[in-house]
């Protein structure tokens, strides 16, 4: 993670209160990673309905300009198990207190579940704003296989000034604002599986998110640390009050 300047702090926190949870770790402008957001159980029967399963060619699903770079395959729609495997990814996202926390979902909608094979990639594109579902705020990965399985397939996050390069582990979940260009490297060897969906967040701002997840944070280690005390109970009027200010009508 050297090449990533995390914001150590984040990090510290959130080990310190979700000890029971999972590593987060958090970078610039809300581009976070957690581990474990699937367990090894699930994701076995994840991959083993993905292996029975038929998988299309992904243009099918891309926006006007994106359909000219992507080149992947998801799952078919007409899959029998499909609903099923999309319940168990949104159970496991709307059980998973950082998340929550860090995403405040409206609506978490459309997912994919895509696959690269030698060859396959994504070129550079920005998500659509709006889909049929809802409006993507935030864009999200986990990523289904381990990386020693394919050569390729990082997913790149197009910075003004820099790229992110992430290549992560058989469980983990990124998450980064839908607003910033991005794309998957050609895969050279091996076949990447993930699962991609996005976020309608009641608070479509990301600075504004970013407030709130400290403040949650801040209030959640208080009451970790000392429990209910007169300074929780004043942080989380704010909180509540300032979540309530900028959430959308
Ligand atoms: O596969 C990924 O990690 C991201 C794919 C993507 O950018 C998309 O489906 O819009
Ligand atoms: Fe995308």
């Amino acid at each position: 993670m050297d090449e990533i300047r995390t914001i150590i702090y984040f990090s510290r926190h959130l080990q310190e209160i979700f000890w029971f949870l999972l590593r987060a770790e958090a970078l610039f402008y809300m581009i976070l990673q957690l581990e474990n957001i699937l367990t090894p159980e699930i994701l076995q029967t994840i991959n083993h309905q993905l292996e029975e399963a038929k998988f299309i060619d992904g243009k099918k699903t891309a926006g006007w300009h994106a359909v000219k770079v992507k080149n992947n395959e998801q799952l078919s729609n007409q899959f029998s198990e499909i609903r099923n495997l999309e319940k168990i990814i949104y159970q496991a996202l709307n059980e998973n207190i950082v998340f929550q926390m860090a995403t405040i979902p409206k609506k978490i909608h459309s997912l994919r579940f895509s696959r690269y094979s030698q060859g396959m990639g994504y070129g550079s594109h920005v998500d659509d704003a709006l889909m049929k579902e809802g409006r993507t705020d935030i864009s999200f990965t986990i990523f289904l296989n381990s990386p020693q399985e394919y050569e390729g397939g990082e997913l790149i996050l197009e910075e003004v000034n820099e790229e992110r390069s992430f290549k992560l582990s058989t469980g983990t979940i990124i998450f980064y604002p839908s607003y910033s260009l991005h794309r998957v490297e050609t895969v050279t060897k091996g076949v990447r599986k993930v699962v991609v969906g996005w976020i309608e967040s009641w608070i479509r701002d990301v600075q504004k998110r970013e407030i709130l997840f400290d403040l949650d944070t801040v209030r959640r280690s208080i009451f970790h640390k000392q429990g209910k005390t007169a300074e929780f109970d004043l942080l989380s009027k704010s909180y509540s009050n300032l979540l309530r200010f900028f959430a959308d009508s």
